[in-house]
């Protein structure tokens, strides 16, 4: 078997023109233009590259982007202020704070401190406790897109067995949670999981998100089953010297010959990050104008 190679570039610039077509909507109908704000600590190469990203998007979808770059040693007091600013501020309908933050901040006070209707990363406890509820509220943005890329591959996902590697708040919780909600019976597998590969190997939906380079083999894998690859792990390129090649969690040549749909590393999972956090503003946005949101574009 060789897998579907599942194309989250292409989708992820699906998900942008949808939400680029609703915002003009909004400006046309309403006079509200969605706006994005995004706070930097610190000069970490790859976070400047995604809030890079972030605004080049935010501009091209037609929504306001507002960018707040602060030094390495900021203060906490001195992030709340600019973040309490953001919160007051009615042009901005969307807040982050790029992580990783130096280490004398907290991300759990950090994301605390953001209002969670305009938490458009989802991680608040109030976000998260409203995904494990079944209610309404926002959620993260890598398992939105995950979830995203699911529903367009599989359609109904009822009663799959579906394994999410990975633990964290940032993904595998709120991952499970998704997946829960699709009706799927779920398992969440970690560091301390016994036969990890075992596990795995029951599943029709895999989500690996250990952030272990290629940890995941192909044997691992359910025959016809669909594999998500949350992983990115930069490398020295092999082949190309000064030049850096990105791997998945999962070792995608043995993977894509067992699966019947995969994510590749890069332009699988990762487009999808900022698409979904672009429909997450615009989301946020319709609900503190009390406008009905864009379809397709929450879970
Ligand atoms: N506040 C947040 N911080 C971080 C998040 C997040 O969701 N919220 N996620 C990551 C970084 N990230 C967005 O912020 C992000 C990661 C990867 C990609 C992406 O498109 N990856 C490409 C490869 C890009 C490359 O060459 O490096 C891909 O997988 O194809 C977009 C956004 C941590 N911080």
């Amino acid at each position: 078997m060789t897998a579907t190679v599942i194309d989250g570039k292409a989708f992820a610039a699906k998900v942008r023109g949808q939400v680029a077509e609703h915002v003009a909507k909004l400006k046309e109908e309403h006079g509200i233009t969605p706006g994005l704000a995004v706070v930097l600590v610190g000069e970490d190469p790859a976070s400047e590259v995604y809030v890079a990203a972030k605004h080049r998007q935010t501009v091209e979808v037609g929504m306001a982007s507002f960018e707040h770059k602060l030094p390495a040693d900021v203060s906490e007091d001195a992030l709340f202020e600019v973040i309490d600013k953001l919160n007051a501020d009615p042009k901005v309908h969307g807040i982050l704070c790029q992580f990783p933050v130096p280490d004398h901040l907290s991300e759990r006070r950090v994301v605390a401190r953001i209002d969670p209707n305009k938490d458009v990363d989802g991680l608040s406890v109030a976000n998260a406790g409203l995904l494990a509820s079944g209610e309404t509220g926002l959620v993260s943005c890598t398992p939105l897109g995950c979830l995203m890329l699911l529903r367009d591959q599989l359609g109904n996902m009822s009663g799959m067995n579906a394994v999410v590697v990975g633990r964290s708040n940032l993904f595998g919780k709120p991952m499970a949670q998704l997946l829960l909600q699709e009706n799927c019976t779920v398992t969440i597998a970690h560091s301390r999981t016994k036969d990890l590969a075992e596990v795995c190997g029951r599943a029709d939906i895999l989500v690996a998100a250990v952030g272990r380079a290629e940890m995941v083999q192909g044997d691992w894998v359910k025959p016809g089953a669909t594999v998500i690859d949350v992983g990115i792990t930069r490398i020295p390129h092999p082949e190309k010297p000064g030049k850096s090649k990105l791997l998945g969690d999962v070792e995608f040549g043995s993977a894509s010959n067992v699966a019947a749909a995969i994510t590749p590393v890069p332009g699988g999972v990762g487009p999808m990050t900022i698409a979904c956090l672009l429909a997450n503003t615009l989301t946020a946005c319709c609900r503190s104008n009390g406008l009905p949101e864009p379809e397709g574009l929450t879970a």
